[in-house]
């Protein structure tokens, strides 16, 4: 990843990076994970340097975190939310949707139930969140800021300059975004050295994954302290040092997602079918083990060798159409109707409930569920 021009880097030496699944890390002695109050973050000294030309504060350690601010509170600003609350942090949030703060406290409610039994932090609280009338007041003490805008690039481009504007010269900015590179968003920021991608997966309270990039202004350094802070946090962490549209694992579902679209759009292949092909299928095997490695077993003692030799030239066959399906209103509404189909009359909370405590037999199943306050797994 380029370095920003000339500006120096008031973040901590790079230290390689690690995929973490216990829970956060606020007290080194701490072997639970989740006993720890977060410290409170040191005053900031003064620092080099920023693109701007005025000084920009060093950040504090990323381990001693304590307040979030998390900006967009929908589906993912509003996963963020609780599963910074439930990680013991005081969480601001800001949304100009009129009904923002109402959905948004329903959003926590509903997540706590599997929360608590991830185990929460001592601290935790739906409490610790305040919803706050401008972004200018939610971000101005944060330490770390969350972007869950809409996913237009413009809309994006303005807002995360408005938020490095307003929010303290040592705080990292991350988005959320699904896809856009930040070369692409950071340029209209006064000190874009300090705006990455932190990309997650929906339910982000439950899913450990988090995609770290930064842009071609961004400082590694600050790519290195947000993916220690989000390991802190207890999410598990890649750092990806290119940037790369839809990152690693949004294309791979992209690829699958374009398949399944095809199929319907030719009337191969129902919703209920492709989904029922996943979750009776590769989906079991790829809750604990990749695509790679699984393809790799298919070679049986000649491993990934022999699956490449002998499965490698039927690739060349038209398996992969590559190009999207029109998105036209007949596929659109096969699509729609195939979902309500498979959701059988069940609500979006009643499948929401049922895919947080499927998400939750698997982490258990596979030896994966944070440690809880007294050391036992919940
Ligand atoms: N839905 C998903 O599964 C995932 C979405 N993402 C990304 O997360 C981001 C948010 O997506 P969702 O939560 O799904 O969308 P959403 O539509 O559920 O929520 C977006 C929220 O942003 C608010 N908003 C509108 N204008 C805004 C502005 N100018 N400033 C701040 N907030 C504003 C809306 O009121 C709404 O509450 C997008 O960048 C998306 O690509 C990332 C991973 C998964
Ligand atoms: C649908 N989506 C592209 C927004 C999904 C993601 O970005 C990640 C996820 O939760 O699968």
């Amino acid at each position: 990843m380029p370095q920003a021009a000339s500006a120096p880097d008031p973040y901590p030496a790079p230290r390689p990076a690690t995929r973490e699944r216990t829970g956060p890390r606020h007290d080194p002695e701490d072997t639970t994970g989740m006993t720890a109050t977060p410290e409170p973050a040191p005053a900031p000294g003064p620092g080099p340097e920023s693109g701007a030309g005025s000084p920009a504060p060093a950040p504090c350690p990323p381990e001693s975190v304590r307040r979030v601010a998390c900006v967009g509170a929908g589906v993912i600003g509003g996963g963020w939310v609780a599963h910074f609350l439930a990680r013991g942090y005081d969480v601001t949030a800001w949304d100009p949707a009129p009904d923002a703060e109402e959905k948004l406290r329903r959003l926590v409610d509903a997540a706590w139930p599997a929360l608590r039994q991830l185990g929460l932090h001592p601290s935790a609280s739906p409490d610790r969140l305040t919803v706050l009338p401008t972004l200018e007041e939610a971000v101005a003490d944060a330490e770390f800021v969350q972007e869950s805008a809409p996913e237009k690039l413009e809309l994006k481009r303005s807002l995360l300059a408005r938020i490095d504007a307003a929010a303290p010269g040592g705080a990292v900015i991350a988005s959320s975004t699904s896809g856009y590179p930040m070369t692409d968003m950071q340029g209209e920021a006064a000190d874009p050295g300090r705006l990455l991608v932190g990309h997650p997966f929906n339910p982000p309270y439950l899913i450990p994954l988090v995609e770290v990039v930064g842009g071609e202004l961004t400082r590694p350094g600050a790519v290195e302290w947000a993916s220690r802070f989000y390991e802190a946090a207890g999410k598990s962490v890649i750092t990806m040092d290119k940037e790369l549209p839809g990152f690693i694992a949004n294309r791979l579902q992209e690829a699958l997602w374009r398949e399944a679209l095809h199929m319907v759009a030719n009337g191969e292949a129902t919703v209920q079918e492709i989904d029922d092909s996943i979750t009776e299928g590769p989906g079991l095997r790829w809750a604990f083990m990749g695509p790679c490695l699984t393809f790799a077993l298919a070679g049986g003692e000649g491993g990934m060798a022999h699956m490449l030799d002998h499965f490698g030239p039927s690739l060349k066959s038209p398996w992969t159409r590559l190009e999207a399906p029109e998105l036209d209103a007949s596929l659109r509404d096969a699509m729609v109707e195939g979902c309500d189909a498979a959701a059988a009359g069940r609500s979006a909370a009643q499948l929401v409930a049922e895919r947080d405590q499927g998400v939750i037999d698997v982490l258990r199943a596979t030896g994966r569920l944070p440690r809880s306050a007294d050391g036992e797994r919940p």
